[in-house]
């Protein structure tokens, strides 16, 4: 690449309106663009204006216990004409904007052995003249933006114990940083910061405090050591008072009766000072994890009315209004479910803390049914916020429960470490819809629409200001567009695989552009194996690998 344009931290802050310079486009996490030519008047005149397969993977070995295909849910991202974007198998591809044509490859050498249980990867960061990526086996790597050569590429963690990257890393503040996945094998989660120019690392904050740490008492014994607290999803970021927010993961084992206690910082926010990795602030979204409910996915910040909030649609099945104070501390506005959700009796209205059903609860030796399942209201894919309406957009799956029996289990280094088997169970009303988009009103945390889909959902949103929103995420591989005020559906294409991938807006020559993946597995394709299990049913999703480019004619 001759002439590439250097990604400056004021660029990542305040990115030009025909750019997407990081995942969700600005720090807030909205995956809004400004851009307005395409509306809901035009939007049916939507056609490709070029396709590029991504390529063919390295080979990896499939995960016995749970198989899964690998899966696109990388965003490719604009910067000037040259779009990047990273592979499940752990490959970066740069593209001239213009035609599809490929400028470089980097394809990072996988460690025999090394089985993924979530074989994805959720995107790159682009700072200065670097891009940097973390990979399946526990590394961060960084690679010059013009040749995709690498500069440099550490390992953060051990892969053998069950360590590994799939997000996105942050990049901020002057340094990068990533967060592990590892929540099904007894990790202890962490974030960490690494200087862009060296690799090394600048602080390293662990999700589940050892003894004497604030929140050390919310654990019995050693369990501090192999509680789980993943972080797998990229935080958003307030730069003004230079708070990253983080969503942590499930605790382990998963049955929370194995580990008495709140288990802090598992299932919570939690926000760390971007200069010293300090926990500054935190909120638990429920106590003493046992539905294994992620909740990776960090809050949705906005200003609205002169407040400063953060929206997280939670995989447990609730939706948690939440203010931002002047020193970006979290506190609980309201909250209310929006699947049905039989795990709790409701929330406290002042602190927001979850009042747990006991009797939903997985026990020893019990089994325990609950709603929704493990895989909760809303997974891994990412929810967006049009400004203009404050109206937030959210891919759910409803009518679908789990259940749970708890048994003793022995912690042994990159071994699963689960406690239970994991059941899923669609139920009648499945039949009717199990996926849906919803659009709620911030202002008023009321939805303002729904609409359904007979297969599950598993589509990250895209807001464009022309009052149009884009995902796919069904089984039946097809893109739409809906109008972002009333949810119907003004287009759709069918692509060559199912997607899972966050589709993206951009200018070129004046032009608004609409860029997609396809790319089908993952825990979207376990989903649909367990609906398929249940009814006798055999759904073949095309698996893709194609990056899609749509403009108006
Ligand atoms: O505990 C973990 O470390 C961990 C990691 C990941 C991941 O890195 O993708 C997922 C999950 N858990 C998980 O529970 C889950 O439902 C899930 C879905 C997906 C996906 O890509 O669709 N990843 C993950
Ligand atoms: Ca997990």
């Amino acid at each position: 690449i001759e002439s590439y344009s250097p990604v400056t931290p004021e660029r990542l802050a305040s990115p030009e309106p025909g750019n997407w310079l990081s995942i969700r486009r600005t720090y807030d996490g909205q995956g809004h663009s400004p851009l307005n030519q395409i509306t809901p008047e035009n939007v049916a005149g939507l056609k490709e204006v070029w396709s590029a397969p991504t390529g063919p993977y390295q080979q990896m070995t499939a995960f016995a216990a749970l198989p899964a295909d690998p899966a696109h849910e990388a965003p490719v991202l604009m910067n000037d004409g040259v779009m990047v974007v990273a592979t499940p198998d752990n490959q970066v591809v740069a593209y001239n904007a213009a035609d599809g044509k490929e400028l470089w490859r980097y394809a990072h050498s996988l460690p025999a052995g090394l089985i993924p249980v979530h074989p994805t990867n959720r995107g790159v960061a682009l700072l200065g003249d670097k891009v940097f990526f973390a990979t399946l086996d526990a590394r961060l790597v960084a690679l010059d933006a013009k040749t995709g050569e690498k500069v440099w590429d550490r390992a953060l963690a051990d892969w053998q114990q069950g360590y590994y990257f799939t997000m996105a890393p942050l990049a901020a503040d002057g340094k990068i940083m990533v967060g592990v996945s590892g929540g099904e094998f007894g990790i202890r989660g962490f974030v960490e910061a690494s200087d862009p120019e060296t690799g090394e690392s600048v602080w390293k904050t662990y999700t589940i405090p050892e003894p004497g740490q604030p929140g050390s008492e919310t654990w019995p014994g050693d369990a501090w050591k192999t509680g789980g607290g993943p972080v797998w999803i990229t935080g958003t970021y307030d730069p003004e008072r230079n708070i990253a927010y983080w969503g942590v993961g499930n605790a382990a084992p998963w049955p929370g009766v194995l580990r008495p206690g709140d288990n802090l910082y598992t299932a919570s926010t939690i926000g760390l000072d971007a200069e010293t990795g300090e926990i500054v602030t935190h909120f638990q979204y429920h106590p003493n994890d046992t539905w294994d409910w992620d909740e990776t996915v960090p809050p949705t910040l906005m200003e609205l009315d002169g407040e400063n909030l953060a929206v997280k649609f939670a995989r447990n099945g609730y939706v948690y209004k939440l203010r931002r104070d002047d020193a970006g501390s979290l506190s609980f506005v309201e909250g209310t479910n929006y699947v049905f959700q039989n795990a709790f009796d409701g929330l406290d209205p002042e602190t927001g803390r979850a009042i747990v059903n006991e009797e939903n609860r997985p026990k020893l030796g019990e089994r325990a049914e609950f709603c929704p399942s493990a895989w909760g209201g809303r997974d891994y894919p990412y929810d967006a916020y049009n400004p203009d309406l404050g109206y937030i957009f959210v891919p759910v799956n409803e009518n679908h429960c789990g259940a749970m029996e708890a048994a003793e289990v022995e912690y042994e280094p990159g071994v699963l470490f689960l406690g239970s088997g994991l059941e899923m169970t669609p139920t009648e009303a499945a039949k009717d819809h199990i996926g849906a988009v919803q659009a709620w009103d911030v202002r008023t945390m009321e939805k303002v629409w729904q609409t359904n889909f007979k297969s599950p959902m598993w589509g990250p949103m895209l807001s464009t200001g022309g009052g149009v929103i884009f995902s796919g995420g069904t089984n039946d591989a097809e893109f739409r567009a809906f109008d972002a005020k009333t949810g119907e559906i003004l287009w759709n294409k069918r692509l060559d695989g199912g997607i899972m991938s966050p589709p993206i807006s951009f200018e070129m020559d004046g032009k608004q552009h609409i860029a997609v993946l396809t790319g089908w597995g993952v825990d979207g394709g376990r989903f649909q194996g367990f609906i398929d299990a249940a009814w006798g049913t055999e759904t073949v999703t095309p698996q893709g690998g194609t990056l899609y480019v749509f403009a108006l004619e």
